[in-house]
């Protein structure tokens, strides 16, 4: 792959998850925005681009044209007639990343010429602050090297590992959806200090920094998050009180539930 400030990137779509992977590529300055090109049918979505000095177009194939590494970042349903329309002019030398839920490096190599170098994201929202949590599989031992190159390009929208393409599906249950997952959470916890009589604006900020500060102290420690719960609770204090309060909702069922669900909806998407 190119020097950073040389490579042209191109995105096709032009939706959240683009903005978020641009603005996360964009961040650290490496990358030039001039050399940076997103297509999609409406203007609808392009000032946000714009405003990082990113070129807009509604040609696809102009993305193709001016770009050696292209993310996909259409909804899945729309891939095979995207990658069809594009096929004659992808050549050996593009690296195709495709962030689309279920689809598979199989069914994109099937829409692309023989030799067309292919591979998967599977990024969340998070990518545009550079606090996302990104896999990447590229599929095949030989596309190992980029991978490693892509890896160091993706480092700025935040955690990025390179892993085998069978963990896709359950990494866009646990960190793509999961993002929203949390953002349920968050809402009800809120929501439980408002019903106690906290103001909801205040309850809400409140609820943000302790699932922020719960994150880092997870992610930056090197402890499970059974210990750090242990730190919290007194021994007949009001934290275990909370907590028996959620095993009986059901709490920890119902999130394996909507992981569980969401990839078995991206295994689903995969095999349409
Ligand atoms: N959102 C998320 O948190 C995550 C999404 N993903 C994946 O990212 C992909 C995009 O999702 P998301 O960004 O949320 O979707 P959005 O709906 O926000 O964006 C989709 C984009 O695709 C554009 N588009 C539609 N048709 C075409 C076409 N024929 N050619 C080029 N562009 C086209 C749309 O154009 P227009 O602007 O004109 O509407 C829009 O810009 C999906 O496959 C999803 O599975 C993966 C991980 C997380
Ligand atoms: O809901 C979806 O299908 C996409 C994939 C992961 C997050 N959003």
């Amino acid at each position: 792959m190119d020097e950073l400030s040389q490579l042209k990137i191109g995105f096709i779509g032009a939706g959240n998850m683009a903005y978020g992977i641009a603005q996360g590529i964009l961040r650290p300055g490496d990358v030039v925005a001039s050399n940076v090109i997103v297509s999609a049918p409406s203007k609808n979505n392009f000032s946000r681009f714009q405003a990082m000095g990113v070129a807009v177009t509604h040609s696809n194939e102009e993305v193709i044209h001016s770009s050696r590494l292209v993310f996909l970042a259409v909804k899945p349903h729309l891939v095979p007639t995207v990658l069809r329309a594009l096929s004659e002019h992808v050549t050996p030398q593009h690296i195709i990343v495709s962030v689309a839920a279920g689809v598979t490096i199989g069914t994109l190599e099937g829409l692309l010429p023989g030799g067309s170098c292919v591979m998967r994201l599977m990024p969340n929202l998070p990518c545009m602050l550079q606090e996302g949590a990104l896999l990447l599989a590229c599929g095949t031992e030989d596309k190992q090297e980029v991978a490693s190159q892509l890896k160091v390009l993706l480092s700025s929208c935040g955690l990025v590992e390179v892993g085998p393409e069978s963990w896709i599906d359950a990494h866009t249950g646990l960190s793509g959806s999961g993002v929203a997952f949390v953002y349920v959470f968050a809402e009800a916890l809120a929501e439980g200090a408002v019903k106690m009589g906290m103001p909801s604006a205040l309850a809400q900020r409140f609820a943000a920094q302790t699932i922020l500060g719960a994150g880092h102290l997870l992610r930056d420690g090197e402890k499970h998050p059974a210990q750090l719960k242990a730190e919290v609770c007194t021994p007949g204090g009001t934290t275990v009180y909370g907590l028996h309060a959620l095993e009986k909702g059901g709490l920890r069922a119902a999130v394996m539930g909507a992981v569980e669900a969401a990839t078995e909806r991206a295994r689903e998407l995969g095999r349409k």
